[in-house]
């Protein structure tokens, strides 16, 4: 997937849509709970409403690895910012700008469940205390499993990073292919979606933002 083709730092902010706090989800829950034997037997539903007979033997496990996966990819609702990050927080009088770019990532639109993909792009000025660096691919993962819309994935970021570190600035840019777009639906093969979170700094001043957009861009391995 290329990175940014043509997105200048200006565009940036026309992107940016941040979803009212009542849209971002409360974390899980269901009403009714479902064991996975339960949920086995509801993909063996499924096998057969396509047409296909769920006691052959390619599909005898089926169900189990379907359930398997989806717990995987729902894993996310399971986790939490403070557990994620262990206590990996560091006083540092560092206060040049953090990039951790290109960090890839896999989540499902809450409309299709289907896949959405692509790269994640984080920075952070920090005031006094840094993250470990793994920390932050960590916390992309957490909420990308999780159904998702690309909007809130992005703010989540920024706000989980803003409220661990309380940092001079954080911007968060993501570019995703979702697949509900690309092999149903309006099936426009080649459209991504770019989105920002920017707070801090990189709201305030031109120029560091821009920095940043120079970073991002400039090595990129899509
Ligand atoms: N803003 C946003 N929209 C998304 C995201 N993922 C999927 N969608 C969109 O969610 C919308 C759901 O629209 P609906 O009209 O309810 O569903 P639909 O009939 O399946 O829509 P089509 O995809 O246009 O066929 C679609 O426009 C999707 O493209 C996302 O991360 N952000
Ligand atoms: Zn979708």
């Amino acid at each position: 997937m290329s990175f940014l083709p043509t997105t200048d730092e200006e565009n940036i902010e026309d992107l940016e849509i941040r979803p009212s706090r009542d849209q971002r989800p409360t974390g899980g829950g269901s009403k009714k709970n479902v064991s996975q034997e339960e949920l086995e037997d509801k993909y063996r539903d499924i096998l057969t409403f396509v047409g296909e007979d769920p006691d052959r033997e390619g599909l005898l496990r089926t169900p189990h690895r379907v359930a398997e996966a989806l717990k995987f990819l729902t894993s996310g609702y399971k986790q939490d910012v403070e557990t994620l990050l262990n206590g990996a927080i560091f006083h540092e009088d560092y206060d040049d700008m953090v990039v951790v770019k290109d960090i890839e990532f896999y989540s499902m639109c809450e409309h299709h469940m289907l896949p959405f993909y692509g790269k994640v792009h984080v920075a952070y000025i920090p005031d006094g205390k840094i993250v470990g660096l793994s920390k932050i691919p960590r916390l992309v993962d957490m909420f990308s499993r999780r159904l998702q819309v690309q909007e809130r994935l992005t703010t989540e970021i920024a706000e989980a990073i803003e409220t661990a570190l309380s940092p001079r600035g954080v911007a968060v840019v993501i570019e995703g292919a979702h697949m509900c777009m690309l092999m149903r639906g309006v099936q426009k093969q080649a459209s991504t979606m770019v989105t920002s979170h920017v707070m801090g700094l990189f709201r305030d001043d031109r120029a560091t933002r821009q920095e940043f957009m120079a970073l991002v861009k400039g090595n990129s391995r899509a």
